[in-house]
């Protein structure tokens, strides 16, 4: 079995050599050249699956994408064709929820603010939308959600209108999938418009993809409010951002929000089972704990409530954003795929062990995602 790869993919060697020869080769230069005589195809968001590659890949029986969005496939080929398809749902969301979380908090640490005092509306509560306002409900802030799909499937919660949340809250962030045609299309979904009705003083974050906002109309939209601060981690056209926007955003990332270690593994995971599947081939999946180097982080003892500036000080510990903010900036106009792959070792916050005595205080660091122990006798 020939499998072609994105060389971006964790754990390719482990997980997939035993099953047949493994091509690896940047995600960009994936084209119909490369596919010709693949079986299988394991792809990231950065190569285009459509019409023209399949018809140059004809002994194609399996592509797997190890991302959440799907965007980049044509699915409707892939049906035509009868080629199996499998994304990694979920994957890195754990990932996503703590960007976002890291972002909000340096924000409010750059204004002067309490981020608790801010209330906060998620626009689409699936995997990693959900992870966001976990983290955020677990430090006491008020969080209204919007994700109209599961306002009509009448899913448990209380659901909001986009438009409400645009009146309403201080921060607006964004995770929905990039749907471009039909009546639930979210390209534009913020417009210039919409742009407009963001309260005063709003925060807009952007952990999704980048046609969801109108990328020039946001550079409109930002010059005349500059009360409006922007976190955005995903661009039109990727990757070549608009230089205006990234100048314009208080924190700028090249796509990495659902980047870590053991987020990229997981998609890995999925692929292999879902291949195993395929093939009706019982194989054992390697769990997570075997693929993922030790942590490198040195457990810490936590002795008493930690403030807004404290907490933001232990997660950079685990991933300095304000670090990669700055990295990103530099390596413009050409370095945005660079960043993205010096991002690839990034751990989650589970990597780092906190020994905590406070009950309280253990489950909501807990709840953030950090691996928690009960303090022992002689501490760390
Ligand atoms: N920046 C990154 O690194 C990164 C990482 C992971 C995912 N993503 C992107 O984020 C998207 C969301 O990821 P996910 O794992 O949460 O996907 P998901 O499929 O689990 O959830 C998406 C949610 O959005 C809702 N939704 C759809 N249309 C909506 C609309 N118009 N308004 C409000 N809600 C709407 C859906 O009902 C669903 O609940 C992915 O499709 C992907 O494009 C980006
Ligand atoms: O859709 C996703 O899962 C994310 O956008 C993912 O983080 C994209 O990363 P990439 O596949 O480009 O490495």
């Amino acid at each position: 079995m020939k499998i072609v790869a994105d060389e971006n993919m964790a754990a390719l060697e482990p997980l997939f050599a035993s099953l047949g020869s493994i091509t690896s080769l940047p995600g960009r230069d994936i084209g119909p050249e490369q596919v010709a005589d693949a079986d299988a195809l394991l792809v990231r968001s950065v190569t285009k699956v459509d019409e023209a590659l399949l018809r140059a890949a004809p002994k194609l029986r399996f592509v797997g994408t190890a991302t959440i969005g799907t965007d980049h496939l044509d699915t409707a080929a892939l049906a035509r064709r009868g080629i199996p398809w499998s994304n990694a749902p979920g994957c890195n969301a754990e990932a996503v929820g703590e960007y976002v979380l890291t972002a909000l908090l340096l924000l409010a640490q750059r204004q002067g603010v309490e981020l608790s005092q801010r209330r906060v509306g998620v626009v689409g509560l699936g995997n990693t939308g959900s992870a966001v306002a976990r983290r955020l409900q677990a430090l006491g802030i008020e969080v209204l959600c919007c994700d109209p799909p599961k306002a009509a499937q009448r899913a448990a919660g209380t659901w909001h209108e986009l438009d409400t949340l645009l009146a309403e809250c201080d921060v607006i962030t964004l995770h929905v999938p990039l749907i471009t045609e039909g009546q639930g299309a979210t390209v534009n979904l913020l417009d210039e418009a919409r742009l407009g009705m963001l309260k005063s003083g709003a925060w807009l974050v952007n952990a999704c993809r980048g046609e969801v906002i109108d990328n020039p109309a946001l550079v409109r939209v930002k010059r005349k409010r500059p009360d409006l601060k922007l976190v955005l981690d995903v661009w039109a056209n990727e990757p070549h951002p608009l230089a205006d926007l990234v100048a314009l955003a208080e924190i700028a990332t090249a796509h990495i929000a659902g980047y870590s270690r053991e987020g990229k593994i997981r998609g890995s995971q999925m692929l292999h089972r879902a291949l195993m599947q395929q093939k009706q081939q019982p194989q054992q999946t390697p769990a997570l704990a075997s693929l993922l180097p030790d942590s490198p982080l040195p457990a810490q003892q936590i002795e008493s409530k930690l403030d807004q500036t404290e907490l933001l000080s232990l997660m950079s510990g685990v991933y300095d954003l304000a670090a990669e903010d700055r990295l990103f900036r530099a390596a413009l106009p050409d370095g945005f795929d660079r960043r993205r792959k010096a991002n690839l070792a990034r751990r989650e916050f589970s990597a780092q062990t906190l020994y905590i005595a406070d009950p309280s205080q253990a489950k909501r660091l807990a709840q953030l995602g950090f691996t928690v122990k009960e303090k022992s006798e002689d501490g760390v």
